[in-house]
């Protein structure tokens, strides 16, 4: 029996699963912190990889691994490969007017959806280099290379494994910075490579950033990182892209993601170019496309809605069952983090229909879910298809409240697979596939219908326009 490993390393923590190559089955599995916080020291990440591995039992009888990472993040490297300063996540908004710039500077938003698939705000990595040569330009002279969060773990990764034993991991070397890789759906969010083209655009990353540095090489679908030795390493991929291979998604789903970001996407045949800005038109890890709407604000509007109310996660979610649906009138616009989409990088959040009726904890806690899911379906909206399944996963998606009034919300049945580790699911499913052709089965599934409540979107819809940045 061959294993392989795959490992999420997401915003909020690393999740790493160990299968059976031909089976899919689920042997082992761990998981590790990461800090808090917009902007991270990649080692933190490292740390936290390792730790996950251990407690997942290690790699020594494990043949393929990959790894699934956070969109976006610019991960700065100098001339020796070290990291030139903590790496920006998708998620800090500081670079939200560099957006603003670059795409004045081509000619508009359709200009750039044209060139890269997709309008950049802040999340994208090019603007955030905008951001670095404009307000730190040492660093930005320093910056010899530029990679995302799974191009610099796999790369950690191949320097660990080609050290040896796991107690000459934690301070291996990594390779050489040519030996950086990255793939087609993690390189489609940096807004310098064309999902339609498959080739980066080093014109646009030269007038954002003022140079070139080196690029990681972006390798095909099933072509292996590093080969050779006892564990292979597979391309790996962006999360929202391995989210897509775990659940096996196909024409005609889409899958709503609910962690820290929300995502709405779908797999296509051909890339998305979305003048508007909303439809990010990514690559996935297959060889086709994976156009997708993500917001700022998902898990943690729940998180920060049982901190005001007082009580835990499982809490809330009852509380949240106990008021009616639509919470009375009672509406969260859940900017939180500023917003992505909308392009709203310095809103704030904010409660409306405060009567003394729905002045309730129970109130509360349904606002708070309903304004979250509010946004995804937005995100649904926008994406445009006629969805025959959408399937809803991520950490948020193991709230029964959550299962419950998606539908009510959304307007259309909500396929729910079992809780799992979709993302590090899929990063598994593709190092699998460079030792076989794996057909894992698909995990059972519950459907959860609820009459649609229009109102909830309609007052939402009213309440976005009243939010104070
Ligand atoms: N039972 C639950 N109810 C509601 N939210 C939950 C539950 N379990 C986990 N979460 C939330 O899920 C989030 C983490 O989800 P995850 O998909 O792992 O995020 P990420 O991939 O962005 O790191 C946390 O904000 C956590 O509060
Ligand atoms: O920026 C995006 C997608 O464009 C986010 O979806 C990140 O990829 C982070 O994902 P999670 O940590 O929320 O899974």
């Amino acid at each position: 029996m061959a294993l392989v490993a795959g490992v999420d390393s997401s915003t909020q923590s690393c999740k790493v699963v160990i299968r059976d190559a031909d089976t899919g089955e689920l042997v082992r599995q761990g998981r590790a912190a990461h800090p808090e916080g917009t902007e991270v020291d990649p080692s933190h990440w490292w740390a936290a990889l390792l730790r996950a591995v251990d407690e997942a039992g290690g790699l020594d009888d494990v043949a393929a691994v990959s790894v699934a990472g956070q969109q976006h993040g610019m991960v700065c490297l100098d001339e020796s490969g070290a990291v030139v300063r903590d790496a920006l996540l998708w998620n800090d908004t500081r670079s939200a007017g560099a957006a603003a710039e670059l795409v004045a500077e081509l000619g508009g938003p359709r200009a750039w959806a044209e060139a890269v698939g997709s309008v950049p705000v802040a999340s994208f990595t090019v603007t955030k280099l905008r951001w670095l040569a404009e307000h730190e330009p040492a660093n930005a002279a320093r910056t010899a290379a530029v990679c995302l969060p799974h191009d610099w773990l796999t790369w950690r990764l191949a320097g660990a494994l080609a050290a040896g034993p796991r107690a000459a991991w934690d301070d291996a070397p990594p390779p050489a910075l040519d030996r950086l890789t990255t793939d087609r759906g993690d390189a489609s969010g940096t807004g310098y490579w064309s999902p339609a083209t498959g080739a980066y655009r080093a014109d646009l990353l030269k007038a954002a950033f003022g140079a070139v540095p080196l690029l990681p090489r972006v390798l095909g679908p099933e072509e292996a990182a590093y080969a050779g030795g006892p564990v292979m390493i597979a391309a790996g991929t962006g999360d929202n892209m391995a989210a897509a291979l775990g659940v096996g998604a196909g024409p005609g789903d889409v899958v709503v993601s609910l962690g820290t970001s929300g995502t709405a996407f779908a797999v296509a045949g051909t890339p998305s170019a979305d003048a508007t800005g909303a439809v990010a038109g990514f690559a996935d890890a297959t060889g086709r496309f994976l156009p997708l709407v993500c917001t700022l604000n998902a898990a943690r509007v729940l998180d920060a809605a049982a901190r005001m109310a007082g009580v835990g996660l499982d809490a809330l979610g009852e509380l949240a069952l106990q008021a009616p649906p639509g919470a009375g009138g009672l509406t969260l616009v859940p900017y939180l983090e500023g917003e992505r989409t909308p392009n709203r990088p310095t809103a704030t959040g904010s409660l409306h229909g405060l009567t003394l009726a729905t002045s309730t904890p129970a109130h509360l806690a349904r606002a708070a879910v309903e304004g979250m899911l509010c946004g995804l379906a937005d995100a649904l909206d926008a994406l445009g298809t006629r969805p025959e399944r959408v399937l809803l996963i991520g950490g948020a998606a193991r709230s029964e409240a959550v299962r419950r009034i998606a539908p009510a919300v959304f307007g259309v049945p909500v396929t729910v697979p079992p809780p799992g580790e979709y993302v590090a699911d899929g990063a598994a499913f593709q190092a699998a596939s460079l030792l076989t052709s794996p057909a894992w089965q698909a995990a059972d599934t519950a459907v959860y219908e609820a009459p649609p409540v229009p109102e909830i979107r309609e007052r939402y819809a009213r309440a976005t326009a009243h939010v104070l940045d």
